[in-house]
C-alpha cells in the first residue's frame, strides 16, 4: 500500500481464531499477518539514520512524514510489534496458535518476509525455538496420543533446491503429486527424539545455510530456508472416533528483498540477488492475484520454486502467518513501503485449511458423511482433471519459456563463438596450458569469501607477493630447462638408433650376410646415421648457449623446428632402408645350399652377445634387446641343431652355446667333442645349411626389432617435438604475461606506498569504525591515535587492537542476536554499560574544557565546531562533538589533538609508554573480569 491509500479494512473473513493449539476444524481463514519494526540498527546509527516509522498502536504502524505537510495514512495489520517488543511476544501473538495447528493434524506455515537485513532471522530463530518448546510441551501433557515427529530441511539457493540435511546429494528435483501437490523427490528425514535433537537438527541446517556478507548485512541469508516438521499422531487405544492424523509445519526463512545498488552487489551477491528477487517477486505476484479474489486467474505458483513448495500455504489447505520484518530507518522507507504493500495484500489471502487425516480415519469420517460417497468421488475426479489440466497448461508455458530462454543462450553462445574464433588457434593453445603459479595469483576469497575493505586491501597486498612471487616461480628459465630437458631426451634416442644401427652393421658385414643389396642398403644406413649425428650436433651447439635470454631461446627453437623435421625425415629413410635389407634377407633365404660351405666359418662367429655395443642395446629403454626380446634370443640360442653332428668343434662356439647341454646320440650314448669331429665333416652341407637359416633368422628378427624400435623412436620424436611445441607456446603466453606483470608492478611500486604503510592506513580506518560503533572511551582512542602512526614496530599493537575491537564487536552483535529466551538481562546491559561509561567520560573532559583550555582556545574551538553562542552546556556540546564522525579524519585528528590537551598527554607520548597497551591477543572473554575500555583512563589516573 503505498501513501495515500485508504487503511485495510477489516476482512469479513473471520481472521486465525486464537485459541489451544490448533483451535477447532477452520474451513476458510485469511493469513495471519503482522508486522515487527526492528531498532535502528548499529551501522543506520553510525550514519545517523532517522527512524521514519511510528507504532501508533498494536495493529497500527503510520510512516513519520519529515516534511509535516500531511498525516500519511496508517497502515493496519493483525499486529504491529515495535522495536522494544521481544520475539516471544512476537511468536505468542503472530505465530503461536498457527504453529500448534500442525499438533492437531492441520498444515501450518509461518514465515518472516522482509528487505535485507531488516530481522527476518533473528525472529524466525526465536519463532522455531518457542515453537520447538511449546510442541514438546504440547506432547508431555497429551499423553494419551502418540506422536512421531520427522524433520526435513531445504535450502533453496540460486533456484536449485538442496537438502540442508545431506547436502552432498545435490540438487533435489520436485515433483507433481496429485495429492499432495508439489512435493520434493526425497528429501532426508530425520525421526525426532526430543527437543534436544531437534535443536541439534536446526543447528546442523544454519550451519549449512548459504551466508553472505553484503554492505547492509555481514551474516545476510542467501537463500531461503525451509524447515519441515511432519507430525503424526494418533491414538494409543481406539475410542472409536477419529484415530490419526498428519500434518506439516514449515517454518521459512526467506532470503531479504534486495537492491543491487544498495548492497553494493556484485559478482556471486549479484546472481544471488537477481534470483533472490526474482523468487520474491513471484511470491508477491502470486500473493496479490490471491488477495484478488477467486476471479483472478491463473495463479502463477510454477513461475519459481519458492512458491511452488509454499503452494499449499498461499490460498490452499494450510494455516498461515506472514511477519513482515522492516528497518524503522528512514534510508530504508521504499523497501519498508513495498513490504507494508506486501503484507496488506497477503492479509487477503484466503486459505482452506483442513484436518488432515489418515486414511483409516478418513474412511470412517467418510461412512459418517451424509454425502454419498460416489457424489464425492464424481467431484473429487472432477478437481483432480482440472488440477490436471491447469498443471498442463503451466508446463506448456514453461516449455515455451525455456524454448526462449534457450534460444536466447545459443545466439549469445553463436556470438560468443564468433568472438573466439577471431583469436586464433595459438592464443586457444596458450589459454590451455596451465602454468603451476597462474591460479596462485587469483586470491582465494575471490569466488567465494566475502570481502571486506580489510580483507581488500590485504588482498591486494597478498596479490602484489603473488605476482612477484609467480614471475619467480614460474621463471621462463624453468621452461628453457624442460626444453632442454627434451633436447637430451632426443639426443639419447639418436644415440640409441645410431648404436642398434652400428650393431645390425657390424653383424651382417662381419657374417656377409645378404647380397650386394643388402650391403648396399646397410651403407645407406651408415651415411644416414651420419647425417642424424649432424643434425644433432647442429642442435648440441646451441644447446650449449647459456639460454638466459629466452626470446634468443625461442627464436633458436623456431629455427631448429626445421632441425626436428629434418630428423624425422632421415629416421624415415632408415626405417625405409630396414624394409628393404628384411626383403634382402628373405631373399637369401633362396642362396643356393652348396654356397654355404665355405662360408660356414665366418658365419659361425654371429655373436650379438659378444658386440661391443651390446652393453648399451641392453641399458637402452627401448633396446631391441628388451627383456621380450631376451627370451627370443636365448630360444634363438637353444636352437641348436639337434643332431649332435652338427655342434661346431670350434672352442669359441662351445664356449658361446655353453647353456645348451651336450646331446645323446641315437644310441643315447655322449660323444666328446673330439669323438665327434669326423661327424662334423660328414654332415657338413646340412649342418651349415642348418646354421645358416638359424642365423638368418636370427638376424631377421634382430632386424625387425630394430625396426619396430625406429618406428617407436620416430613416434618419440614426433611427441617431442608436439611438446616442445607446447612448451613454446607456453613461453610465448608467460613472456607476454610477464612484460604485463612486470608493467602492472612498475605502476604498483610507483603509485603507492610500501605494504606496511598500505595495511596500516587501512587498519587504523578500521580500528576507528570499531571504536565508534564499540562506543570505545574516546580517551583510549585519542591515546591510541596519537601513539600509533605506522611505525614498524606499531604493526602488533595494531593487531592486537584489531583483534580486540572485532572480538567485542562480534560479541556485542551475538547479544543482538541472541533470541530473548537466551539474553537474559546481563548481555544487553554491557553494550548499554560502555554508552554509559562514555556518556560520564564525555562529563568529565567537558569540566576539564575550562581548565585546561584559555578563554580564546575555548571560543575558535566553538566556532570551529559549530557550537552557537550563548547556548547552554558549551563545553559539553563541543565534547560530545568529538569523535564522533569516523569516516571524517579531520574529525577524527581534530579530536584527538583536543581530547589530548584536555588529559594532558601530549602528542609526542611523553607520559605514555607504548607499552601500557597490553599485547595481549586473548579474547577480553577470556579474562576473569572484562573492564571495558575506561581502563585506560584509570591507568592515566584521570
Ligand atoms: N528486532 C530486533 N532487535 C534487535 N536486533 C535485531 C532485530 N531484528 C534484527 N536485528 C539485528 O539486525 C541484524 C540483521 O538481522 P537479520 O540477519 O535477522 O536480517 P535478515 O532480514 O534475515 O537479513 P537477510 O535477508 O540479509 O538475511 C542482525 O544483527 C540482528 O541481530
Amino acid at each position: 500500500m503505498m501513501p495515500g491509500t485508504p487503511a485495510t479494512p477489516s476482512t469479513k473473513v473471520r481472521r486465525t481464531p486464537c485459541s489451544t493449539p490448533g483451535g477447532s476444524k477452520v474451513s476458510e481463514e485469511k493469513i495471519l499477518v503482522t508486522v515487527r519494526l526492528r531498532p535502528l540498527n548499529r551501522r543506520e546509527q553510525a550514519l545517523y539514520d532517522l527512524i521514519a516509522w511510528d507504532c501508533l498502536d498494536e495493529h497500527t504502524i503510520v510512516f513519520k512524514n519529515p516534511n509535516h505537510e500531511r498525516p500519511s495514512n496508517p497502515y493496519t495489520f493483525d499486529k504491529v510489534f515495535g522495536p522494544m517488543c521481544s520475539t516471544q511476544k512476537v511468536y505468542e501473538e503472530g505465530a503461536k496458535d498457527v504453529a500448534l495447528s500442525a499438533l492437531t493434524g492441520m498444515n501450518a506455515t509461518i514465515f518472516a518476509y522482509g528487505q535485507t537485513s531488516s530481522g527476518k532471522t533473528f525472529t524466525m530463530r526465536g519463532i522455531t525455538e518457542n515453537a520447538v518448546r511449546d510442541i514438546f510441551e504440547h506432547i508431555k501433557n497429551t499423553p494419551e496420543r502418540e506422536f512421531v515427529l520427522k524433520f526435513s530441511a531445504l535450502e533453496i539457493y540460486n533456484e536449485t533446491v538442496v537438502d540442508l540435511l545431506k547436502r552432498k546429494s545435490g540438487s533435489l528435483r520436485l515433483l507433481d503429486d496429485s495429492e499432495k501437490g508439489t512435493i520434493v523427490d526425497k528429501p532426508q528425514e530425520e525421526i525426532v527424539q526430543n527437543g534436544e535433537h531437534l535443536r541439534h537438527l536446526i543447528g546442523i541446517c544454519e550451519a549449512q545455510r548459504q551466508v553472505g556478507e553484503t554492505s547492509l548485512n555481514d551474516k545476510s541469508s542467501r537463500s531461503h530456508q525451509i524447515i519441515r516438521l511432519t507430525i503424526e499422531s494418533s491414538l494409543r487405544e481406539s475410542s472409536g472416533s477419529m484415530k490419526a492424523f498428519g500434518a506439516s509445519l514449515n517454518l521459512v526463512d526467506l532470503a531479504g528483498s534486495e537492491r543491487a545498488s544498495q548492497t553494493n552487489a556484485d559478482g556471486t551477491r549479484l546472481k544471488e540477488g537477481s534470483h533472490i528477487n526474482r523468487s520474491l517477486l513471484t511470491l508477491t505476484t502470486v500473493i496479490r492475484k490471491l488477495s484478488g479474489g477467486k476471479r483472478s486467474g491463473h495463479i502463477p505458483y510454477r513461475d519459481s520454486k519458492l512458491t511452488r513448495l509454499l503452494q499449499s500455504s498461499l490460498g490452499g489447505n494450510a494455516r498461515t502467518a506472514i511477519i513482515c520484518t522492516i528497518s524503522p530507518a528512514l534510508s530504508h522507507v521504499e523497501q519498508t513501503r513495498n513490504t507494508l504493500s506486501f503484507a496488506t495484500s497477503a492479509k487477503e489471502v484466503t486459505n482452506s485449511a483442513k484436518i488432515n487425516m489418515k486414511e483409516v480415519a478418513r474412511l470412517e469420517a467418510e461412512l459418517r458423511s451424509p454425502k454419498p460417497s460416489y457424489l464425492r468421488s464424481i467431484l473429487e475426479e472432477k478437481d483432480l482433471k482440472i488440477q490436471q489440466m491447469e498443471r498442463e497448461m503451466e508446463e506448456l508455458k514453461r516449455e515455451r519459456d525455456l524454448a526462449q530462454s534457450l534460444l536466447e543462450s545459443e545466439r549469445k553462445a553463436k556470438k560468443v563463438q564468433k568472438g573466439s574464433e577471431q583469436c586464433g588457434p595459438s592464443g586457444q593453445v596458450a589459454r590451455c596450458l596451465s602454468f603451476p603459479g597462474e591460479n596462485e595469483i587469483v586470491p582465494s576469497h575471490s569466488r567465494d569469501t566475502p570481502v571486506t575493505p580489510r580483507s581488500r586491501t590485504r588482498g591486494a597486498n597478498r596479490r602484489k607477493a603473488m605476482v612477484r612471487r609467480s614471475v619467480t616461480s614460474t621463471d621462463p628459465s624453468m621452461l628453457v630447462n624442460e626444453i632442454r630437458k627434451l633436447e637430451q631426451r632426443q639426443k639419447q634416442l639418436g644415440d640409441e638408433a645410431n648404436r642398434a644401427l652400428e650393431v645390425l652393421h657390424k653383424e651382417v658385414a662381419s657374417h656377409q650376410l645378404g647380397n650386394k643389396e643388402t650391403a648396399e642398403t646397410i651403407a645407406k644406413l651408415l651415411s644416414e646415421i651420419k647425417e642424424i649425428q649432424a643434425v644433432r650436433s647442429i642442435s648440441e651447439e646451441s644447446v650449449t648457449g647459456d639460454g638466459a635470454n629466452l626470446k634468443d631461446e625461442i627464436s633458436r627453437w623456431q629455427t631448429q623446428a626445421e632441425d626436428i623435421k629434418s630428423l624425422e625425415r632421415k629416421l624415415e629413410n632408415v626405417q625405409k632402408s630396414i624394409d628393404q635389407l628384411v626383403i634382402s634377407f628373405s631373399n637369401s633365404e633362396e642362396i643356393p645350399e652348396c654356397k654355404a660351405p665355405s662360408k660356414k666359418k665366418k658365419i659361425l662367429p654371429f655373436n650379438l652377445s659378444n658386440s661391443p655395443n651390446m652393453q648399451h642395446l641392453i641399458r637402452s629403454p627401448c633396446s631391441p634387446l628388451n627383456p621380450s626380446r631376451r627370451v627370443m634370443e636365448y630360444e634363438t640360442e637353444n636352437k641348436v641343431p639337434e643332431n649332435n653332428d652338427a655342434m661346431p668343434s670350434d672352442e669359441t662356439v662351445a664356449g658361446r652355446y655353453k647353456v645348451t647341454p651336450p646331446k645323446s646320440d641315437e644310441n643315447g650314448t655322449r660323444k666328446s667333442s673330439k669323438e665327434g669331429s669326423p661327424g662334423v665333416q660328414h654332415s657338413n652341407t646340412v649342418n651349415v645349411k642348418k646354421m645358416e637359416r638359424m642365423f638368418k633368422n636370427a638376424a631377421e628378427e634382430n632386424i625387425r626389432s630394430i625396426k619396430s624400435y625406429v618406428t617407436e623412436l620416430k613416434e618419440r620424436v614426433t611427441k617431442l617435438s608436439y611438446q616442445k611445441h607446447l612448451l613454446l607456446c607456453q613461453v610465448i603466453a608467460l613472456e607476454k604475461d610477464q612484460d604485463a606483470v612486470i608493467d602492472e608492478m612498475d605502476n604498483i611500486d610507483e603509485s603507492l606506498p610500501g605494504t606496511w604503510e598500505l595495511t596500516f592506513e587501512e587498519d587504523r580506518k578500521e580500528i576507528i569504525m570499531l571504536w565508534h560503533l564499540c562506543h570505545v572511551s574516546i580517551i583510549h582512542r585519542t591515546q591510541f591515535y596519537l601513539l600509533f602512526k605506522g611505525e614498524p614496530s606499531d604493526q602488533i599493537y595494531m593487531e592486537v587492537e584489531l583483534r580486540r575491537l572485532q572480538w567485542l564487536e562480534q560479541h556485542f552483535s551475538d547479544l543482538g542476536n541472541a533470541s530473548p529466551a537466551l539474553l537474559g538481562d546481563e548481555p544487553a546491559g554491557s553494550v548499554a554499560a560502555s554508552i554509559k561509561a562514555l556518556k560520564q567520560e564525555r562529563e568529565y573532559l567537558a569540566k576539564r574544557v575550562s581548565s585546561k583550555l584559555t578563554a580564546d582556545e575555548r571560543e575558535i574551538l566553538y566556532a570551529k565546531w559549530e557550537i552557537p553562542p550563548g547556548g547552554k552546556q558549551r563545553r559539553l556540546q563541543l565534547v560530545n562533538k568529538l569523535w564522533t564522525d569516523p569516516h571524517n579524519m579531520q574529525n577524527v585528528q581534530e579530536s584527538a589533538e583536543i581530547v589530548a590537551k584536555l588529559v594532558g598527554f601530549c602528542e609526542s607520548g611523553e607520559h605514555i609508554s607504548k607499552e601500557m597497551f597490553e599485547l595481549n591477543f586473548a579474547h577480553p572473554s577470556d579474562k576473569k573480569t572484562w573492564m571495558g575500555w575506561n581502563l585506560i583512563s584509570n591507568l592515566l589516573n584521570l
